[in-house]
């Protein structure tokens, strides 16, 4: 039997040549780090050989590292440097009409001092965000550029280096300080935060934080195999063509709007918190306002739309322990007609050796 490694590098060669010739059948570029590069491996042609290389590769990266370099790889720091081009808008701030700018110009646009500036993105680099062709002259990498030319990703990773992440540098003291609690507001968010609100109640006093949040959740619903299609797709058949579908904390109604765009007799109503409707309901196009609607309603409270034939939650009982996650669906009940359906979508945690430890990372993360 050939050694590990050997069968990795022929799994990564096999599938970079699959890459290649989809690429090449399909006029694409070659993949870079080119500011032009874009995103080419994106959509469902290459997800299979993409998967395969992403674990071949972890892997082989895994045992190249060694036992020490396991454990001391993982790195805050690169949250750091991205936070910083989150806050002093570096990335939007680096001169549009210009291909290339000094570390002095990136300065004086964002009023950093130039050697913040230089130590930042000198950092981000060495991740391909950002590059320097030449000495101290600064020009876009595709990770850059996407990042300067996409508001969603810049709210995600606003949310994720001020929002989770100080969360989670308080996770296990709250572990320590509320042991096996189940409730929602004794999270390392607290102890970060200084608030004895949970998270949702907390961001809704902050209106800003909040339709971050929103935004940041968009951005991660168009994610490899979390695009609205998939929920689309799906979606379970329903008795009659108009059916009445209540998104039970559908955020911006992404779900709804793809649902009511695929099936053109369906209505949707989507329901979340009073700030995130009132904005989905400003952006909703106005060939949809007939049939995607948005509604104030706090998912513990008994549900208003009675009789629907669909109530939806995606990615809502995730953010609940068992006592709270039996409370929402029990405000569904006096609602539900005989044929109704509460239709959960939710990434089921896999049992051991079912998927790839590279895929059962990205869920653990989550659960
Ligand atoms: C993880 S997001 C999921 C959003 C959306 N369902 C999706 O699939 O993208 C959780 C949503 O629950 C909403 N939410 C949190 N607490 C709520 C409550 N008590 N009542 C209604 N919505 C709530 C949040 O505002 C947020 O939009």
């Amino acid at each position: 039997m050939a050694p590990r490694i050997a069968e990795l590098a022929s799994i990564i060669s096999a599938n970079t040549a699959k890459i290649d010739d989809h690429l090449n059948a399909n006029g694409f570029n070659e993949i870079s780090f080119d500011e032009n590069a874009g995103d080419v491996l994106s959509g469902p042609g290459l997800a299979a050989a993409r998967q395969a290389v992403l674990e071949a590769t972890d892997e082989l990266h895994a045992l190249m590292l060694g036992p020490a370099g396991i454990l001391t790889t993982p790195s805050h720091n690169f949250l750091i440097s991205l936070q910083a081009i989150y806050k002093f808008g570096l990335a939007t701030s680096f001169p549009a009409d210009r291909e290339e700018a000094t570390f002095a110009d990136i300065a004086s646009d964002s009023g950093l001092p130039e050697s913040y500036v230089r130590r930042i993105l000198r950092h981000a680099m060495t991740y391909r965000v950002f590059c320097e062709p030449m000495k101290g002259v600064v020009a876009h990498t595709a990770a850059s550029r996407y990042l300067a030319e996409n508001t969603l990703i810049r709210q995600w990773i606003g949310m994720v280096s001020e929002e989770m992440w100080p969360a989670a540098v308080k996770t296990v003291e709250a572990m320590m300080v509320w042991p096996a609690s189940q409730e929602p507001n004794h999270s390392g968010f607290n102890i970060a935060h200084d608030t004895e609100d949970h998270v949702f109640t907390e961001l809704s006093k902050h209106p800003e934080r909040e339709s971050r949040y929103a935004a940041a959740m968009s951005w991660f619903a168009t994610g490899p195999g979390l695009e609205p299609s998939y929920v689309v797709e799906s979606f379970p058949s329903v008795d009659s063509p108009d059916a009445l579908i209540v998104d039970v904390g559908g955020s911006y109604g992404g779900i709804s709007i793809a649902l009511a765009q695929e099936y053109t007799s369906v209505t949707c109503v989507v329901q979340d918190k009073s700030d995130v409707v009132r904005i989905g309901r400003e952006r909703l196009s106005h060939d949809l306002r007939n049939r995607v609607s948005f509604m104030e309603h706090d998912f513990f409270s008994t549900q208003p739309t009675r009789g629907a034939d669909v109530y939806l939650l995606r990615w809502i009982l995730h953010d609940w322990s068992d006592k709270y996650a039996a409370q929402i669906l029990r405000a569904l009940i006096p609602a539900l007609k005989k044929s109704a359906r509460v239709v959960l979508y939710e990434m089921i945690v896999p049992d051991l050796g079912e998927v790839s430890l590279y895929q059962e990372r990205g869920i653990r993360q989550v659960y």
